[in-house]
């Protein structure tokens, strides 16, 4: 059987770089582009890449996805700091390729797939949550794409469940003091040297509190769910959002 033909970009990034690797060793895929910053990304068609794996910045995703989807190669993405209006452009483009699959995955790691699973199961039965993630000092985007799905899936769980708004009787605070707001869920953001990738959520209730915590302690944890998506994304056109949808997890 032939092998999959993949490309990455930002191949010497830190996910990249480890991308490359995994990619080099699995026996049903062949790496045949590893693309830089200033490396041109006709190498993709001139190489026959079937699928990219996208592991750049908020900066040059947008850019490196509707090159790919013009031109009919599949994409897996794990580059964060999408919002509303990038995924309605990506669609559109996508509209105009519909047999092209993108999967964009704020994380590819299982156990932080399982904790938004989690999280989302949980918030309808606490009054509180709140989200705080800890990561590498050189991230760019803050909160971490991690962190806000997170927050926007607790929040639509207990928008579901009709759950009445948090308890907060904070009237006066310092800017920031209080996290990010997103749909309502306050996320804090960590920056610190010698961390990774880390999340607890966590839920509190009357005389009760759960926390639900995952660890990213090296980039190898990503790689099972990069390969997973660049072999279901050949065969899934379209827009797929979160590494659960390729896990059975909805
Ligand atoms: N979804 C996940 O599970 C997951 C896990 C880790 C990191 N990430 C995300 O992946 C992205 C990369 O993270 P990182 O820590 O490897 O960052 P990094 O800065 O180490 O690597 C990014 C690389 O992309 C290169 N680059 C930038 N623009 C480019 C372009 N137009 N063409 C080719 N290369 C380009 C940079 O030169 C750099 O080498 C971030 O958005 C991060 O949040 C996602
Ligand atoms: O190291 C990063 O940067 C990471 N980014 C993703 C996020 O923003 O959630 C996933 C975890 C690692």
């Amino acid at each position: 059987m032939s092998k999959l033909r993949v490309a990455v970009i930002g191949a010497k990034g830190r996910i990249g770089s480890e991308a490359v690797r995994a990619v080099e060793a699995a026996d049903d895929l062949e790496l045949v582009a590893a693309l830089g910053r200033g490396d041109k990304l006709d190498t993709l068609v001139e190489t026959g890449a079937q699928v990219a794996v996208e592991l750049t910045n908020p900066d040059s995703v947008m850019g490196n996805l509707d090159f790919c989807v013009r031109h009919g190669i599949h994409a897996v993405v794990g580059t964060t700091g999408w919002t509303d209006e990038r995924i309605a452009q990506l669609e559109a483009s996508l509209a105009a390729s519909p047999e092209t699959g993108v999967l964009i995955a704020p994380n590819f790691s299982i156990g932080a797939v399982l904790t938004m699973k989690f999280a989302q199961i949980a918030a309808p039965y606490f009054e509180s949550v709140e989200v705080v993630e800890l990561h590498h000092p050189n991230k760019a985007d803050a909160p971490s794409g991690t962190a806000q799905r997170t927050a926007q899936l607790i929040a639509a769980a207990r928008r579901e469940a009709g759950s009445a708004p948090q308890p907060d009787a904070t009237s006066t605070a310092l800017d920031g003091a209080r996290g990010a707001d997103v749909d309502g869920v306050p996320v804090h953001s960590v920056r610190l040297r010698g961390l990774l990738a880390h999340q607890e959520v966590l839920l509190g209730g009357e005389g009760e509190t759960l926390t639900v915590r995952h660890d990213s302690l090296h980039h190898s944890s990503f790689m099972p769910g990069i390969l997973l998506g660049v072999r279901r994304v050949v065969s899934t056109p379209g827009l797929t959002f979160g590494l659960e949808h390729f896990l059975d997890l909805n």
